[in-house]
């Protein structure tokens, strides 16, 4: 028996990297009477055939995270790609992968990519990211710019790039490992040349203990999977950090008195857009609440 990771899963077959090369097996029935469907990141060990080379999943080791979008076990970090420019960066969209990738428990690592086309607005966004506690990376896969510093990020990690369709997630994984050759270019282009292939998802191999998915994460954007108001606040890390200071304990930062979050927004600590967004999320939890 050996153990290996499951890269990728077609038609019933599932594909393992292994210490001794990629080995097409199958599920034990087992799994399905437990209901146990083997997915793309899980560790398993497998039994391998003598005569054929294929194998069978034994055994499926406990899983660190499951991801529901796309189906993918043990995902340890998140790379959120935004563009600065074609398409503008949008900071509500930016805190929207962000609030789900917190939701997720995930590594974040926020690269603010295109820094070619604008270098200046480029750094005051990383300026504001950085001050609300996150890692940031400017890059740009034209420019050559800050594509190491990814790729160090990337290591010993199981990573989803997330953001935005044209933010340029393909051509960074691409400079990150030429041989990955994804499809980038046009979204246009791409739904046209996507039509006739069916996607499956992919763990691509970096190196030893490092992977990054082949298409992108939380494509849906819905956030209806908060169930509770007071949720949000543990999900933007700087109204998280000075919200412990507010007067009440409940305080959701938003009419209360006393409230230290507000203090900060006026004081500039906290940038406004970030709080502007957080209130825009907390009243679509709400609504969602009322039915
Ligand atoms: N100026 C500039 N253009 C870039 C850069 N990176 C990517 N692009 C361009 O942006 C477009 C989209 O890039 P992709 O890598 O396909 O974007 P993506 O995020 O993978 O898009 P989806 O697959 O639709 O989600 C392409 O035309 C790229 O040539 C960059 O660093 N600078
Ligand atoms: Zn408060």
């Amino acid at each position: 028996m050996i153990e290996g990771i499951i890269i990728k899963g077609i038609g019933g077959f599932y594909y393992i990297r292994t210490q001794d090369g990629i080995i097409q097996c199958r599920a034990r029935g087992i799994f399905r009477e437990e209901n146990l469907i083997p997915l793309v990141g899980d560790r398993v060990r497998i039994r391998i055939s003598q005569e054929d080379n294929t194998g069978y999943i034994e055994e499926i080791f406990e899983r660190k995270s499951q991801l529901l979008r796309p189906p993918v076990a043990n995902v340890t970090q998140a790379i959120i790609v935004m563009s600065v420019k074609k398409p503008n960066i949008s900071t509500w969209l930016l805190d929207r992968f962000l609030l789900m990738a917190e939701y997720e428990k995930l590594e974040i690592i926020i690269c603010i990519n295109k820094a070619d086309l604008a270098p200046d607005k480029t750094e005051d966004i990383k300026t504001i990211y950085k001050n609300a506690g996150y890692k940031v990376i400017s890059t740009s896969s034209k420019a050559n710019m800050g594509i190491e510093e990814l790729s160090t990020a990337l290591k010993n990690n199981i990573s989803v790039f997330a953001g935005p369709s044209g933010a340029g997630k393909s051509s960074l994984l691409n400079k990150v490992n030429p041989e990955f050759k994804l499809v980038t270019g046009e979204v246009s282009n791409k739904t046209k040349r996507g039509k006739h292939t069916t996607r499956h998802i992919e763990l691509l191999n970096l190196e030893e203990n490092t992977y990054v998915l082949d298409s992108p994460g939380f494509s849906s954007l819905n956030i209806d999977f908060i169930e509770e108001e007071i949720e949000v606040r543990d999900y933007f890390r700087e109204i998280h950090k000075y919200g412990e200071h507010c007067k009440f304990l409940s305080c959701l930062h938003d009419k209360e008195p006393n409230c230290e979050v507000k203090k900060q927004v006026e004081l500039g600590n906290i940038n406004n857009s970030r709080y502007v967004n957080y209130l825009q999320f907390l009243e679509e939890i709400k609504n969602i609440r009322r039915y």
